[in-house]
């Protein structure tokens, strides 16, 4: 089966700063994968090299099987709703998307007037001084209009109202279903994990982990509360087990702590007390994602947990 994208080591550099270092992604058809990373990390500069906008400083790009920068008609089959949407001024809403819509083969113009619908865009307003949430909207509307083999959404809720949000989201849903691959530039991982099936997690221009969002919550450390009848262990000699991180002593008979792993050797170390309550909620992805901003940066001496991506 192809790849609708396959980067392989892609690298892009501005000057003598590395903004992405040897990349490789691979994602299947009908995939919907979460592109995560902190600000800087370097989505939107491969977001860029996808669409041909930009050219790689070494390795390679194909998507649907093309060199974007090399062959753009390629562009007419992805759908694109960029971090920053450039407009012309001069258009009103309806006649940016019109000119959108000759620019590309495809459109089904019921469609599109479905999508004006369910996004509230008012057709008949200038483009001049729409709010960014309103240029959002158009951006989202171009993007979903033709029903293109390939989204490519960066940040597509920034900006967005909650009810917005979720109209977004049921939209990006559908086309999901109707068999889009999907990349989702995102910070807000809540909505990843409504739609995502995979995610990679990019950081200082490298990928620091990739995985289905249930291995990605399954990596996560366990925020872990135990309170007891009685004295408890120390927090140092629960820090001393392999697993524990972050131990805190908050009252006389609580602790809580971070712990990553199987949990049997603190269960053992618990069990010889009086445990009156313990608390250890499922990790989500937020925890995973958020543990990937806390850990050191990658440097070519500790490299990623997963370094390529490969998602299917
Ligand atoms: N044209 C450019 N010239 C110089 N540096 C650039 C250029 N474009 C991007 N960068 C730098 O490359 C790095 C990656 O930027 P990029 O916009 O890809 O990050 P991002 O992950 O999309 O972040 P954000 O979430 O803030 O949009 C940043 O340090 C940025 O300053």
């Amino acid at each position: 089966m192809t790849a609708v994208i396959h980067c392989t080591a892609l690298t892009k550099k501005f000057g003598d700063f590395t903004a992405l270092d040897a990349v490789d992604l691979t994602v299947g058809p009908g995939t919907v994968l979460g592109y995560l990373g902190p600000n800087g990390a370097g989505k939107s500069t491969t977001i860029r090299m996808l669409l041909g906008l930009s050219t790689p400083t070494s390795g390679s790009v194909r998507v649907l099987g093309h060199d974007p920068a090399r062959d753009p008609a390629v562009r007419a089959r992805i759908g694109y709703s960029p971090g920053e949407l450039r407009l012309d001024d001069r258009l009103t809403v309806a006649q940016t998307l019109e000119s959108w819509s000759r620019l590309r083969p495809g459109v089904d113009t019921a469609f599109r007037a479905e999508l004006v619908d369910r996004f509230a865009v008012r057709l008949d307003k200038p483009v001049k001084g729409l709010s960014t949430g309103n240029r959002r909207k158009i951006g989202l509307v171009g993007a979903f209009m033709a029903r293109p083999e390939l989204l490519v959404l960066d940040e597509p809720t920034n900006g967005l109202d909650p009810l917005m949000q979720e109209v977004f989201l049921d939209t990006a849903a559908e086309a999901a279903a109707a068999g889009a691959t999907i990349l989702l530039s995102s910070h807000v991982m809540s909505e990843v994990e409504r739609i995502a099936d995979q995610v990679v997690v990019i950081r200082a221009g490298r990928v620091v982990a990739s995985g289905t969002t249930q291995e990605m919550r399954s990596g996560a450390p366990l925020r872990v509360r135990v309170v007891f009848d009685g004295s408890g262990p120390s927090a140092s000699d629960v820090a001393r087990l392999p697993g524990a991180a972050a131990v805190e002593q908050v009252a006389p008979q609580e602790l809580r702590l971070r712990w990553t792993g199987p949990p049997n050797d603190l269960l053992r170390l618990l069990a010889a007390h009086d445990v009156h309550t313990l608390s250890l909620p499922e990790p989500d992805l937020e925890d995973a994602f958020f543990e990937h901003y806390r850990s050191p940066a990658p440097t070519a001496s500790s490299p990623s947990v997963r370094p390529s991506a490969s998602v299917h």
